[in-house]
């Protein structure tokens, strides 16, 4: 099996001259990387300038040996796919059919039936994407990136608006992405959602910075309200 590194190094990005991710580095063998922070702590910052989305003033990103930032944005597109937090940002197709076919086109790849089937949206081909429900437009999002088989893939936020179908697919997307072999990057802000995810790590990040890495079994309740990420306690204490 393949064992290909995706390494961030230094990676800086400002916006209007205030930084929003402070030289982060990171090493990731295939598997799932959570990444766990606040609001506004820099998550879909970090997961957008891996995915080369939006401009970095220093650092890189490189994949099996290869500067993501300087590929073309075809081959960028062949070897990461980002899946938007908000999911109707990443729409502009009228109808599910043709925004799957879109990224096909665009990679040149087949598309992975496994993912299809697993997000369950082949029963929505024919609606348009902007009058999908919150749940349906997720898993439509999702499936129109991933379903061209990229090694690398990046979930911001992917339960949310979720019913438990829906969470049930995002747990066997992941189990079928570990079969896969891909680097999965996923960004939550919900400590409870790590328990579906296994993450192999969790790197937790706060006001732009990677503050701690950890494991599901060694993060505590004393790191998650240090940061201002919803305690275990809190929900647990909640149910009762
Ligand atoms: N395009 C942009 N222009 C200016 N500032 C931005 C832009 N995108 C993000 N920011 C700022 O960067 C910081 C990090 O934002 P980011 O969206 O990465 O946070 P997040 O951790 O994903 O938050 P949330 O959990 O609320 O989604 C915030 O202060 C945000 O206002």
């Amino acid at each position: 099996m393949s064992n290909k590194l995706l390494k961030v190094s230094n990676l800086t990005v400002e916006f209007f001259k205030k930084v929003a991710l402070e030289d982060i580095t990171l090493e990731l063998p295939p598997g799932v990387h959570a990444i766990l922070g606040p609001n506004s702590s820099g998550k879909s910052t970090l997961l957008k300038a891996i995915a080369s989305l939006i401009p970095i003033k220093k650092g890189e990103v490189i994949y099996d040996g290869i500067s993501i930032s300087k590929l073309p944005p075809k081959k960028r597109a062949q070897i990461v796919g980002y899946c938007w937090q908000n999911p109707y940002q990443g729409f502009f197709e009228d109808s599910v059919k043709r925004e799957i076919e879109f990224i096909l086109k665009n990679t040149n790849a087949k598309a992975s039936e496994e993912v299809l089937e697993i997000l369950g949206v082949n029963k929505l081909y024919e609606k348009n994407p902007f009058r999908l429900s919150g749940g349906e437009a997720r898993r439509v999002s999702i499936a129109s990136i991933v379903v061209a088989d990229q090694p690398i893939i990046l979930l911001d936020e992917p339960f949310n608006d979720m019913d438990l179908d829906g969470y049930l697919s995002i747990v066997n997307l992941l189990s079928f992405f570990r079969k896969r072999n891909k680097t999965v990057i996923i960004a939550l802000n919900n400590s409870m959602h790590l328990n579906l995810v296994k993450p192999d790590d969790v790197f937790v990040i706060y006001s732009g910075r990677i503050v701690e890495k950890t494991t599901l079994r060694e993060l505590n309740d004393d790191v998650l309200e240090k940061y201002n990420i919803v305690t275990r306690k809190l929900i647990l204490e909640s149910a009762c």
